[in-house]
């Protein structure tokens, strides 16, 4: 027989799309079928099923902004990304960032940043007024490399994350800057140890499709740190550590749309039950970068924006859902960050006047005189955050530690945000006692 069922892989019919349009126009809880069905919605033209979809989810963001009492705010983070290093035990097959210790020897450069190249770096930044100090690295390159092994062993580090909690606070202690702790996979034990250091941490979720990790030559396959499981245990561990923290979802690695909206579940239920995760960053993966357009956004776009507007109704108003406006095209006058803000977006994340994005170094930031325009040109201002979500900082006695609040509360307003144009300053010097 010829005659196909629509298998679990057919795109939606247009009737399903409507049908799901419905229920998130009525304002209902979208089941998991619904919430993949609006994955599909394409066309942004008035009354368009995309249109459609953007409309509710502006209104989502909307009303939690107003609860949150910054209506129309969009917030970014002034940060400096500190690469601390770039071994890694894993191998996904989208990254750019890790080298191998051969590929460093040949450039000269050593396994780890020195403690001086981090406090040359971050106190330029602190000049700068960036507030956030952004440690991203490689996963427990010791497990895989002896080069990485020897050099922490020499400078008297029992590991790759040991070594990161004492730059975490030689950076707060000299700079004042808050540091951001997105070091890959962390045990319940090592999240207990990097809090009394850290504003924040994060790790990206990625995605929960086992198919990726087990599959040969599957993105994930051989990338330990990156079984979804494991995964998953880092967010419920983060939440029972009260750590204040980030995640996302990476798009475009080969995960199909039942994916995304598993993933974006799990994420939506970790956050609900321990309130840790405020913002959660929706990144789009584009193997080849899109060919130049002007005018009418192109599918790939759309298939973004809409990841972004379920994103928006899966995780609710009261989460800030995080585009990198780095990852977005903006010649054409911040046209596609405009469809982004559409989509529910209300947070651009870290913006650094300083250091390249390392995950993503052919991809400028844009300047934050220009992101503060194209924002201001959809209705939303643009204001400075700190590390971590105004929640948090407002409510310093749960999520952070006694050894870290000073330091944030030396940078934060009332209203939670960063006070713009302040420099973070370093502990004075100790006085020898009288
Ligand atoms: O510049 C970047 N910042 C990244 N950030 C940092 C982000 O830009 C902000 O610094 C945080 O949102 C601060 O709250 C991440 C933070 C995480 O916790 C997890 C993943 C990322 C990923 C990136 C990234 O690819 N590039
Ligand atoms: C720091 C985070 O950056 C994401 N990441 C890693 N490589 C890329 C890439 N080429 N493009 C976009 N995002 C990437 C992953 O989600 C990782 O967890
Ligand atoms: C450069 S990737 C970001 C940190 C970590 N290695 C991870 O993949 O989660
Ligand atoms: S774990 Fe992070 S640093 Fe390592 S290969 Fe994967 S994305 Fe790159």
């Amino acid at each position: 027989m010829s005659t196909a069922l629509p298998g679990p892989t057919s795109p939606p019919s247009g009737h399903a799309v409507e049908a799901a349009l419905r229920v998130a126009e009525a304002g209902g809880p979208l089941d998991p079928r619904e919430a993949e069905a609006l994955l599909a919605a394409r066309g942004l033209c008035d009354g368009d099923p995309l249109d459609r979809l953007l409309r509710v989810a502006s209104a989502v963001r909307d009303a939690g902004l107003a609860a949150a009492g910054r209506p129309g705010v969009v917030t970014y983070s002034r940060k400096v990304f500190v690469p601390i290093t770039t071994l890694c035990r894993d191998r996904c097959h989208y990254c750019t960032f890790v080298d191998t210790p051969l590929q460093l020897a040949r450039a000269g450069r050593t396994p780890f940043m020195t403690e001086d190249e981090v406090l040359a770096l971050t106190r330029d930044g602190a000049a700068l007024e960036c507030k956030e100090a952004l440690f991203t690295l490689g996963d427990r390159p010791e497990a895989r490399w002896p080069e990485a092994r020897q050099w922490l062993e020499a400078h008297g580090f029992a590991s790759t994350l040991d070594y990161v909690r004492h730059l975490a606070v030689l950076v707060r202690e000299e700079t004042g800057m808050l540091p951001h702790l997105n070091p890959g996979v962390m045990t319940a034990d090592e999240l207990a140890d990097l809090r009394p250091v850290a504003a924040s941490m994060g790790m990206m979720l990625e995605t929960t499709s086992r198919e990726l990790f087990e599959r040969r030559g599957a993105v994930h396959f051989g990338s330990p740190d990156k079984d979804p499981a494991v995964r998953l245990q880092v967010l419920e561990d983060a939440g029972v550590a009260v750590v204040p923290f980030t995640t996302g979802v990476l798009l475009g690695i080969g995960e199909t749309p039942a994916d995304r909206i598993e993933s974006l579940l799990a994420i939506a239920d970790v956050a609900r039950r321990h309130g840790h995760v405020r913002e959660v960053i929706v990144q789009n993966f584009r193997a080849k970068p899109r060919t130049a357009m002007r005018g009418e956004p192109d599918l790939a776009l759309q298939e973004y924006a809409a990841a972004l507007a379920v994103a928006r109704l899966l995780l609710g108003p009261d989460l800030r859902v995080q585009a990198p406006p780095n990852l977005s095209a903006t010649d054409d006058d911040g046209a596609e960050l405009a469809l982004l803000l559409r989509a529910g977006v209300d947070d651009w994340g870290g913006v650094s006047p300083l250091t390249p994005d390392h995950v993503n170094p052919e991809r400028p930031w844009p300047h934050l005189a220009d992101l503060a325009r194209w924002s201001a040109k959809s209705g939303f201002e643009l204001r400075e955050r700190l590390a971590l979500q105004p929640e948090h900082a407002l409510d310093a006695q749960r999520w952070l530690d006694p050894a870290v609040a000073p330091a944030v509360a030396a940078l934060a307003g009332p209203d939670g945000l960063a006070v713009q144009g302040r420099r973070p300053v370093g502990l004075a010097p100790r006085r020898p006692a009288a």
